[in-house]
């Protein structure tokens, strides 16, 4: 039996301590500092090792927010999380859960892009594990090194770090976003940190910066591919399944070609899901169908322009063309209302396009009497001025590129233009909320990847609608260990879509087209019901749910301190 083990008895947790002394408060999940009872200190052996006075978590709680806000910028807010975490797990997951519209930035985009690009400045303690291509032998007691239940891991969040946010690639440093993931799904969905898992696969790194960086901490290699690659993801998922036969692997992050070509191979074998890809595409299409509402114009009659056609821009044009033909519509029908843009401008015929773009390609024929830019492409301007879209998602990571002109353009011909720069972090916005609203009047119905203020235009606060996958992935995630799924079906993910977009019921001038980031416990609990329904309406629930409401809710934690017996 491991020295720490986490155990639901009832409607409450139950911390089984067989460690004594330093080793309990090196363990953040046995670590209550200063808020252990004086029989807790005796019992556990910790005497001595604390200042005296008790404190109740509400104290402690007041201390840290202090020290918090006492930071000078918000990478040290980050740092100073972090530390927190690694001492005091409890505690860390309490005071984000009662400020998480203020933390969520810090702790996830944008904060956590710079963190992930300094990694190797900052890190101070390992967190997740680290599985290097250098060593595949060692994948399995990598792993088995975590020492946790293996039926008790619900969750495994992994990436290579090829595609990090819009910022490339990362190298080891890509781990922090696996972390970032998993604590937005504890802090939004209540999933219990000890029954997740962080990975890192360092398959070597393309970044030259960090392969010159003599404090860099990973595997000092270029990125390898091929074979070798795919041996090596193979081995993961074979040994993750085999070691944690419940867990669903996430997948984060990783550059576009193996993020479909991994998706492809494994979502009918085994439980899986590529945030990027579907996680996006559900809270995106939530933001889309309530813009539709509002704009009075049918998704059928949408043209819409998806500026960077890539792992979340085909994942987001894949199920809206599902959501259409849901509707009625014809596939072939549905797919001619997209126009995608990848480095090499249009996708069409004549260019190289990857062959998950391929369905969006338009043919020569469509486009006699446009005009090529001196490198031979198409390019967003031209598309919007021949198009006239009433959507534009952008996903190209392309900051600014939603300019005056294209935006003006595009408002010209449609009443209530739909602009999603969906690019994170901030610092990749392909716009900002208060020019699109200048530049149209006011008219735009708009959603950001990365938070942004209101916007007052011409008197009308505009809430602006945070667009991004952690409105989808927490609630996916409990839905998927709540009813045991087998498979993340297409059924699951449009279920979480319709959801969230359920849960936007304003439709007054300047209301956000999502729920707001405060509200992601609610909505990652319906997501969770509506996932867990779809499941067993598909047929791959493991288990039925008698009572969702109850049996959801139930499984939630609440970041409080467990009962403790000291065995
Ligand atoms: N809001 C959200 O929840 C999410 C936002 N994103 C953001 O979307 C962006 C892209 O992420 P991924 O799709 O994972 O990356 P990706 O690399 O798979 O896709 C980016 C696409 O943009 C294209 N592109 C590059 N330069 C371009 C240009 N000048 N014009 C037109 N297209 C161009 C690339 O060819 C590629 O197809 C990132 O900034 C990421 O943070 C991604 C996932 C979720
Ligand atoms: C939000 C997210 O998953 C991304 O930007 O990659
Ligand atoms: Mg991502």
């Amino acid at each position: 039996m491991s020295n720490f083990s986490y155990v639901r008895e009832g409607d409450e947790y139950v911390l089984k301590i067989a460690s004594r002394g330093r080793e309990v408060l090196a363990n953040p999940l046995s670590n209550f500092g200063t808020a252990f009872s004086h029989e807790q200190r005796a019992a556990l052996g910790v005497n001595g090792l604390l200042p005296p006075n008790v404190m109740t978590m509400a104290l402690q709680l007041k201390r840290v927010y202090a020290q918090y806000q006492g930071q000078p910028d918000d990478l040290a807010k980050y740092v100073y999380l972090n530390t927190m975490q690694d001492r005091n797990e409890t505690l860390f997951f309490r005071l984000l859960s009662e400020h998480i519209e203020e933390m969520l930035p810090i702790v996830y985009t944008p904060t956590i892009g710079r963190a992930i690009e300094t990694y190797s400045q900052w890190y101070h303690r390992p967190r997740g594990v680290f599985l290097s291509i250098e060593r595949p032998e060692e994948m399995e007691s990598s792993l088995s090194a975590m020492d946790l239940a293996p039926e008790d891991v619900d969750l495994v969040v992994v990436t290579d770090s090829e595609g990090i946010l819009g910022i490339g690639d990362q190298g080891v440093g890509g781990v922090a976003i696996t972390v970032g993931k998993l604590n937005v799904y504890t802090a939004a969905a209540g999933i219990h940190p000890s029954r997740a898992l962080p990975v890192v696969l360092d398959v070597g790194t393309d970044n030259l910066d960090l392969l010159n960086d003599e404090t860099y901490l990973g595997y000092r290699h270029a990125r390898v591919r091929g074979q070798r690659y795919d041996d090596f993801v193979d081995r993961f998922v074979q040994t993750v399944t085999r070691l944690y036969p419940n867990a669903m692997i996430h997948w984060e992050d990783f550059g576009a070609d193996n993020a479909h070509k991994i998706l492809q191979r494994y979502r009918d074998e085994i439980c899986t899901f590529n945030d990027d890809i579907q996680g996006t595409a559900a809270v995106v299409v939530a933001a889309i169908l309530s813009a539709v509402r509002r704009s009075g114009l049918p998704l059928s009659q949408q043209r819409i322009v998806v500026h960077g056609a890539g792992t979340a821009g085909v994942g987001i044009a894949e199920l809206l063309v599902e959501q259409m033909v849901s509707q009625g519509m014809d596939p072939a029908e549905a797919h001619q209302l997209f126009w995608g843009l990848g480095s090499r401008g249009l996708l069409r015929e004549g260019i190289k396009v990857r062959d998950f773009q391929e369905p969006f390609m338009r043919s020569s024929e469509e486009l006699a009497g446009w005009t090529l830019d001196v490198e031979g492409r198409y390019e967003l301007a031209d598309v919007v001025r021949n198009v006239k879209p009433t959507i534009l998602i952008g996903t190209s990571a392309q900051a600014g590129s939603f300019n005056e002109k294209i935006v003006r353009d595009m408002a010209a011909h449609c009443e209530r233009p739909i602009i999603m720069p969906l690019s994170n972090p901030t610092s990749k916005s392909e716009a900002l909320p208060a020019d699109l609203l200048a530049w149209t009047d006011g008219k735009a119905l708009i959603a950001t990847g990365s938070p942004f203020e209101p916007v007052v235009h011409q008197g009308v606060r505009h809430e602006i609608a945070q667009a991004n996958n952690a409105l989808v992935f927490p609630g996916l995630g409990l839905g998927v260990a709540a009813c045991r799924a087998s498979r993340v079906t297409d059924g699951m993910i449009a279920a979480s879509a319709t959801a969230v977009a359920k849960m936007v019921n304003s439709n007054a001038p300047g209301a956000s087209l999502l729920p707001s980031m405060d509200k992601l416990r609610a909505v990652s609990a319906r997501v969770a019901m509506a996932v867990a329904i779809a499941a067993q309406i598909e047929g791959v629930a493991g288990r039925k749910l008698d009572n969702p409401v109850q049996d959801i809710h139930e499984q939630m934690w609440t970041p409080d301190y467990p009962r403790i017996e000291a065995v």
